[in-house]
């Protein structure tokens, strides 16, 4: 973050961010703890379907998710000080923290012209013209990041995994990843890309889900390796608009496969929308249309990932809960919600 950490505003996120969408990875199930008794009732008989049957394997799963909702109460202060210390990280390429128009695939470049931006069907002409594709109902790909700066960011991103004792998980569904806002690589890098490029792109194409009015982000790095994290189960992201950038291209498979947008029942019926992924190419979709990951079958996948949010669409439902937010604050790493005069959420954008 480019200001001193005083001059922030207030964050926020829904109650729900402390007991709710827990996934327990074995069983393929999310679920939302209270208490014993509760989880007993509402959870036991969906687990033990799905192969949770022995006391042993009960409890196991009852202490996974009583230290998952822990680590969900220390999360906002252990965030907070892995960022300040990140602070001193150095980086082996430090000519990526400011994000420079080289780092750009020209297609890019050419399907941003200003003059290609004035209306949707304009923009999705330039974007067809420039080795971008619509896939589905408002599922898009195209390439954005020269081979050279994925590369680099690659680098960077395995160097810092290695200098770090501490860092925080972005979620709890792939245990390899590197949360971007946490090593603060968000507030210089990607405030200046989605400032520059990002937001004129959703206000045309997603509009529809505050694509016009993005006033934060989380964004963070995932990686599959085919023996221990080969996939990503389904499930739906916390934000408005996501986008999911590949950075490498040595592995095999691991494409990624759209569904129904949550609580549309209109959609039931859609047929899967399934994109490949590509090096250097973004996927950008809404967040709240179920996806998951294709297993991959060799190599390691890393892709970025940034939840685009909208406090004018999460501030009167949460997308997680599916209520009015409950709204707590906390001192860093909100969910993008705001309350009273706050403008936004996010001290990025
Ligand atoms: O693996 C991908 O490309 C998508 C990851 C994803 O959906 C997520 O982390 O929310
Ligand atoms: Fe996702």
């Amino acid at each position: 973050m480019s200001q001193p950490l005083t001059a922030l505003r207030t964050e926020y996120v829904c109650s729900c961010f402390f007991n709710r969408q827990i996934f327990i990875k074995k069983y393929g199930l999310h679920v939302t703890y209270e208490d014993d008794n509760q989880f007993e009732k509402d959870f036991r008989q969906s687990l033990r379907f799905r192969g949770c049957s022995t006391e042993k394997q009960y409890s196991e799963v009852l202490l996974q998710v009583k230290t998952e909702v822990e680590r969900r109460k220390s999360y906002h202060s252990t965030f907070l000080s892995n960022f300040m210390r990140n602070k001193e990280y150095r980086y082996i390429h430090p000519e990526i923290i400011q994000l420079q128009t080289r780092f750009l695939d020209q297609r890019f470049l050419d399907m941003m012209q200003e003059n290609n931006l004035q209306d949707t069907d304009t923009l999705l002409q330039a974007l067809a013209a420039n080795g971008g594709h619509v896939h589905g109902p408002q599922v898009y790909s195209f390439p954005i990041f020269t081979k050279d700066f994925c590369q680099l960011l690659i680098e960077e991103i395995s160097n810092f995994k290695q200098s770090t004792q501490e860092r925080s998980l972005p979620n709890t569904m792939n245990f390899e990843g590197v949360s971007l806002d946490e090593m603060g690589f968000s507030c210089t890098f990607l405030t200046s890309l989605i400032k520059n490029y990002f937001q004129s792109i959703t206000k045309l194409l997603f509009s529809n889900w505050g694509g016009g009015a993005i006033d934060s982000f989380k964004s963070f790095v995932v990686q599959y390796d085919k023996d221990k994290h080969p996939s990503l189960s389904k499930h739906f992201d916390n934000g408005e608009v996501s986008m999911s950038i590949c950075l490498n291209s040595e592995f095999e498979a691991g494409d990624l496969q759209l569904e129904q947008v949550f609580g549309q029942e209109e959609d039931l019926d859609m047929e899967p929308v399934v994109v490949k992924q590509q090096m250097g190419h973004c996927i950008m979709h809404r967040s709240r249309q179920f996806h998951f990951a294709h297993p991959i079958t060799s190599g390691v996948r890393t892709n970025m990932i940034v939840w685009m949010r909208s406090s004018s669409i999460r501030n009167q439902m949460c997308p997680m809960c599916g209520q009015t937010p409950d709204i707590q604050e906390v001192q860093i790493a909100g969910d993008g919600f705001t309350l009273g005069q706050d403008s936004a959420a996010c001290s990025c954008l």
